[in-house]
């Protein structure tokens, strides 16, 4: 079993136990009255290469990271700091994360808000939006094609929007197949682990103008952010260089103030 597909299956045996408490119809019902969905494009689209900032106690591939005891101090500080969304990792046994945690980002910032975990199932998704999440992570090479077209559709029909996750050409195809409008390129590949920067700068320039790129991953400071930008990025997804930094607000702020700096490339769109 790849490291996905090991934690597909804890995801899977998770979700059973949570649809056994709640069941679909309920929780559909009751995600209907959570607060709308932020515009996550509008607040992307704002000038400059904008920063997601994630909030990330630990990973398969580094272990602990950070104890992020307070996540909704972690969410006010990047917030105050200038990231544009806040990622919220909520897969709980390789990462730490859990859906408590996106309540109280959620309760903590009025910036848009990303459900970062392996969505399988319309269940998950609809619990995203019951949690207050404007924004959902669907990663190619965890789908089929027809469960990520249904899912993408889904996620739009609740207002909210779909990031989709890529990290080769294959599944490139596959993500504007489906009508992706929001593409991250992720250079950590989820079944070795193995980070690779190059994976943005190749897959980038074959993917149209109109569609919203961020470059996931392995972003340690500026220099990564400038390098990024330089070869299309339109925003930053920065996990570990934030929460085990010492100080996740003042690495934001430099990610955030180069991001914004003359000298940074633009997208040409
Ligand atoms: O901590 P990093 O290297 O800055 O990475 C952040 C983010 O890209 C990473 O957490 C991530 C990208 N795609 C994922 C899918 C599932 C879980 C985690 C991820």
């Amino acid at each position: 079993m790849s490291v996905l597909e090991d934690i597909v299956a804890g995801v899977r045996a998770d979700l059973a136990e949570r649809e056994a408490v709640l069941p679909f119809d309920e929780l559909k019902k009751r995600a209907t009255q959570a607060a709308p969905p932020r515009d996550v494009l509008a607040a992307l689209r704002e000038s400059g290469i904008g920063v997601i900032a994630e909030v990330k106690r630990r990973s398969p591939s580094k272990g602990d990271l950070a104890e992020i005891p307070d996540p909704a101090a972690l969410a006010k500080d990047y917030a105050d700091g200038g990231a544009r969304v806040i990622s919220v990792l909520t897969e709980q046994r390789r990462f730490g994360g859990s859906l408590a945690d996106l309540d109280a980002v959620r309760a903590a910032v009025d910036i848009p808000v990303l459900r970062k975990d392996f969505i399988v199932s319309p269940y998950q998704v609809h619990e995203a939006r019951l949690h207050g999440a404007d924004m959902v992570l669907l990663i190619v090479a965890a789908l089929e094609q027809n469960a990520l077209i249904a899912l993408l559709d889904r996620v739009e029909s609740l207002g909210m929007t779909a990031l989709v996750e890529i990290h080769n050409a294959e599944e490139a195809d596959k993500a504007l197949e489906a009508g992706a409008k929001v593409i991250g390129v992720n250079a950590r590949n989820l079944h070795t682990l193995e980070v690779d920067r190059d994976v943005f700068s190749r897959l980038a320039p074959g993917l149209p103008m109109d569609v919203f790129k961020i470059a996931e991953s392995g972003v340690r400071g500026p220099g990564d952010l400038m390098s990024y930008a330089g070869h299309g990025a339109d925003a930053v997804l920065v996990g570990e260089g934030l929460v085990a930094s010492g100080d996740p607000k003042g690495a934001l702020v430099k990610l955030v103030t180069a991001g914004s700096h003359p000298a940074c490339p633009r997208p040409s769109r």
